[in-house]
């Protein structure tokens, strides 16, 4: 490890991600903060009719994988007073009117083209000082702890897309299962395929909850892996 930080690329479903942690030589800091692969705005402004709910209007951000955004208010729901039951019921009708209504492309791997949830947001889009909460309901009706890293990625994508938040401005995002804070900012411009593309910086506190030791042993015919397609 390097001092004062130290960068450790992890290989993502999505591609690489690099963190980087603050290293003092004895011990590991916080705030962590990561760079995913370039995230965009996949759609915005989108009418989808959801059964139970009626129409109402995403937004599809890619952040490593994708999600629809919208605010809670439209299914008639508070994201931070709701039953977190009636949230997951709420978003997960919306990823399932989306998956129907809208075909996903992402630029190199067909997939990856697949949408993995839908984040429910206070609508508080536009840029303010003052944290912007949202619950994340993805994969088989999983409800994140944290705002969301992929989420934020793609959610200041969104909004750098729009207009609303500029090149390294910080936005911050706030878990409404736990109050948990990423901070999210678009750092860089980048091209994604056909996308206008930013590179996005998600910093929050991480602890270590527990170490692993991997071990082969020789007579494992498994034990350099396998590769099952
Ligand atoms: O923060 C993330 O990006 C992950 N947590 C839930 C959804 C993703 O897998």
């Amino acid at each position: 490890p390097s001092t004062p930080e130290t960068a450790v690329q992890l290989r993502c479903p999505c591609g690489p991600v690099t963190a980087f942690v603050p290293w003092d030589g004895c011990r590991s800091g916080n705030p962590v903060r990561f760079h995913s692969v370039p995230a965009f705005a996949a759609a915005t402004d989108l009418a989808i009719d959801v059964p139970g709910h009626g129409k109402v209007v995403v937004d599809i951000g890619y952040g490593g994988t994708f999600y629809a955004f919208l605010s809670a208010e439209q299914l008639g729901l508070d994201v931070c007073s709701s039953k977190t039951r009636d949230l997951v019921n709420a978003a997960s009708a919306v990823t399932e009117a989306v998956k129907k209504q809208f075909k996903l492309h992402h630029p190199e791997s067909e997939d990856l083209a697949f949408l993995y949830g839908t984040i429910l947001t206070d609508g508080k889009d536009a840029f303010s000082e003052e944290p912007t909460t949202n619950i994340c309901v993805f994969a088989d009706e999983q409800v994140d702890r944290s705002p969301t890293g992929s989420g934020v990625t793609a959610r200041i994508a969104l909004q750098y897309h729009k207009g609303l938040i500029q090149l390294n401005q910080t936005r911050t995002f706030r878990s409404s299962t736990t109050g948990s804070l990423f901070t999210g900012k678009a750092v860089k411009e980048a091209k994604f395929g056909d996308y206008n593309a930013v590179v996005v910086e998600v910093s929050g506190e991480a602890f270590y909850t527990g170490t692993a030791t991997f071990t082969v042993e020789e007579e494992d015919p498994l034990k350099h892996g396998f590769f099952f397609k």
